[in-house]
């Protein structure tokens, strides 16, 4: 079995696109062995901060963010980060050619359940004589030039693309060292499984409620097939299971909060999300569009998410 490292020198990666990869994922080893000692480290429960999007911050948020910015910004490779966490984008070395946007701590309400949590990332390609601004960043996800999760779950796992198809890799926790455990991820075109926060059910648009109606009459209603139904309440988890048996997963506009799309985030989730269910098959649409296709207006804008079996996101935009 092959090592991470060892994958990608046998790939056509630019070697400063391997080192930005090799230090983010180290320093996700580093996160995942923080988790590991939680109430220990003390490292659990709320920092006393809203971030700039008005949600509270859990210490966990905090620390894997700054373990994250530190690591990168040492490294020369890196032009800039933007993050979750941070209200502006962080400049880091002018003649490094790569931006990467990253949640550091995705699902934080799971911290404190001691269940799925993880860390997305989202890399492009920029240069420049001048630092980066936030409009460098302002790309669609189609020009990411690699994306990724770990998931710090039973075991620790990483899912990486850099555009040729989805790898899966586990920690060896013995080694430090993150092993190729797949090669080739590919999501099935029909599913009957979903994943929806059924509580926001009333705030939906009429046709999503009639959608969501329609999966849930299963055998006796229009679908004619029963439909099983997962929230894990961290993106990452909700999208490993889908990379891992199928599935569709949304998190549509509510009107609860009407002015905003979606609750998830273009820059730091959808994207990077939307690049790995592309490279294995599936697919991923806002209500109206390719969420690779949008054009960014702000680092820390939210959309509304569509994403898994093609043949399934096909029908929910149907309605
Ligand atoms: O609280 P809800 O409605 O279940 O929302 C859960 C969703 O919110 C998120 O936790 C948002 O991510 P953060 O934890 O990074 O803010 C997603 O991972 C998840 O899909
Ligand atoms: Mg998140
Ligand atoms: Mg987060």
């Amino acid at each position: 079995m092959q090592t991470l490292t060892q994958v990608l020198k046998a790939s056509t990666t630019p070697s400063a696109l391997q080192d930005v990869l090799m230090t983010t994922t180290n320093t996700c080893i580093d996160i995942c062995n923080a988790l590991h000692k939680g109430s220990l480290a003390g490292i659990l429960g709320v920092a006393g901060n809203e971030n700039v999007q008005g949600e509270e911050q859990k210490k966990l948020d905090i620390i894997s963010n700054d373990m994250l910015k530190t690591a990168l910004l040492a490294c020369p490779e890196v032009r800039a980060v933007a993050s979750e966490e941070e209200d502006d984008i962080v400049p880091a070395n002018t003649a490094g050619e790569y931006l990467i946007a990253f949640d550091p701590l995705d699902g934080s309400s799971n911290i404190d359940i001691n269940a799925m949590v993880g860390t997305i990332f989202s890399i492009y390609h920029d240069t420049g004589s001048d630092a980066a601004t936030e409009q460098s960043f302002l790309k669609p996800g189609t020009e990411q030039v690699a994306a990724g999760y770990v998931l710090y779950g039973p075991s620790c796992m990483l899912v990486l693309t850099t555009g040729q198809g989805v790898q899966m890799f586990t920690l060896d926790p013995e080694k430090n060292e993150f092993i190729q455990t797949q090669s080739k991820v590919e999501v099935p075109a029909d599913t009957q499984e979903f994943a929806i926060n059924m509580s926001n059910q009333r705030f939906w648009s009429a046709a999503m409620q009639t959608y969501v109606n329609d999966l849930v009459a299963g055998a006796t209603g229009t679908r004619e097939k029963d439909f099983n139904m997962r929230w894990v309440a961290a993106m990452v988890g909700d999208v490993h299971r889908i990379l891992c048996r199928g599935g569709i997963f949304i998190y549509p506009w509510d009107s609860k909060s009407p002015n905003r799309a979606g609750k998830l985030r273009l820059m730091y989730e959808a994207n990077p999300m939307a690049m790995l269910i592309e490279q294995s098959g599936g697919k991923a649409h806002t209500h109206s569009q390719r969420i690779l296709d949008i054009q960014p207006e702000g680092i820390h804008q939210r959309v509304a998410v569509i994403l898994g079996a093609a043949n399934e996101v096909d029908k929910c935009l149907s309605y």
